[in-house]
């Protein structure tokens, strides 16, 4: 039985800690942190009476109960929890993004290389769920020839006035950074943002919607609309044209309803019931692997890829430029 201690306990947190204790075999979460008393004591609730609550990740991380940590705080607080826990030497699940820069990514690259264990594999989920492995199946298969264009769009019903600009790209696009980069295996060498005219439903940190152009070594271009005040769903697209047909990402399978001289369909409105079989299948991955002692899935490596990306269309956003992407490392040897 994997005792996992869960640090964060916000709409993500408890998300992971009722799947973690109600759906995914071979764990249990045994403690809960979070800064905020009140959210702790939920996500304690949510775990069942014999779960253990701190304040700070560090008396979590150091429990010797806790042989498994996920890091699920906001994206700029989880170097500080992965440094942490990766000198205590415990398997590490750590929510995207890895970081939110990818200097930041270096560092914790740098303290799990040097402690000679393979102990994170991040949260992308995308490459868990049925659709994107269908769409990868599909581009494995060569019926299709080679991909050349992949359009997306990323789209929120609304987000809080604490999102901003750049948020745009390390914590909601940073979702198809990985899984596109993954879905045609090339990698990133350019990106630009174009700035569409601003939603009424924005605010003044926060250009909403946005364009973003990516470019592969191999010359596929990516289109990626993120618009996270849409108003009517969680509305996820990915299409991808090849040389001999068109892939497109089937949407979650809702009945069609005809009623009153209309039809209509169901569109999720949050990622945690769209992408829920993903979330699970990713977590039930992570516990699997740790008899086997390996991170089958994104590790590390993955995550300084994204936001060397990321890293680049921040820049974008303010330069208006196409901007180069490149790894400021080699690949070391202990990721391949
Ligand atoms: N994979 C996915 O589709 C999704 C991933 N996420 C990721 O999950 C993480 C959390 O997101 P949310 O739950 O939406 O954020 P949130 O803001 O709702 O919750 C974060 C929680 O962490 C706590 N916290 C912050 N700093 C802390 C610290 N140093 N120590 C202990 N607790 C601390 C806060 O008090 C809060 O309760 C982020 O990395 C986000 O990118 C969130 C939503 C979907
Ligand atoms: O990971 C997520 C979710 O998947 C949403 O789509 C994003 O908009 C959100 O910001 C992020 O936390």
């Amino acid at each position: 039985m994997l005792n996992v201690g869960v640090i964060g306990c916000g709409g993500m947190g408890r998300d992971h800690i009722k799947r973690l204790t109600e759906r995914t075999q071979g764990a249990k979460v045994v403690a809960v942190a979070d800064m905020v008393d009140e959210l702790a004591k939920k996500g304690a609730a949510v775990a069942g009476v014999d779960c253990k609550i701190y304040k700070d990740a560090i008396d979590l991380i150091n429990d010797p109960e806790v042989n498994a940590v996920f890091i699920i705080t906001p994206g700029f607080a989880h170097k500080a929890a992965l440094l942490l826990a990766i000198k205590a030497g415990k398997r590490i699940f750590c929510e995207k993004p890895l970081c939110t820069t990818a200097e930041d990514c270096l560092e914790v690259i740098d303290a799990e290389v040097k402690s000679g264990k393979h102990l994170i594999q991040l949260g992308f989920m995308r490459r868990y769920d049925k659709g994107y492995l269908q769409v990868k199946e599909a581009i494995k298969s060569g019926h299709y020839g080679e991909p050349l264009m992949v359009h997306c769009t990323h789209r929120n019903p609304e987000v809080g006035t604490n999102y901003d600009t750049p948020m745009a790209v390390h914590d909601t696009a940073i979702h198809e950074i990985d899984v596109i980069h993954w879905l045609v295996g090339d990698d990133f060498v350019s990106a630009q943002v174009l700035m569409p005219r601003v939603t009424k439903y924005s605010h003044s940190k926060l250009q909403d919607p946005q364009i973003m152009l990516l470019r592969t070594k191999n010359g596929i271009c990516v289109d990626n609309e993120v618009f996270v005040n849409c108003k009517f769903g969680y509305d996820i697209n990915c299409e991808v044209v090849c040389e001999d047909g068109a892939i497109k990402m089937p949407n979650p399978a809702y009945p069609s309803i005809r009623k009153n001289a209309a039809a209509a369909t169901t569109i999720d409105t949050d990622c945690f019931v769209r992408f829920h079989d993903a979330y699970d299948a990713e977590v039930q991955s992570w516990v699997n692997d740790a008899e086997k002692n390996i991170i089958g899935g994104p590790t590390t490596w993955d995550g300084y890829l994204a936001a060397i990306t990321a890293d680049a269309l921040v820049r974008a956003q303010t330069s208006g430029a196409i901007e180069k992407i490149k790894p400021a490392i080699e690949k070391p040897g202990f990721y391949k």
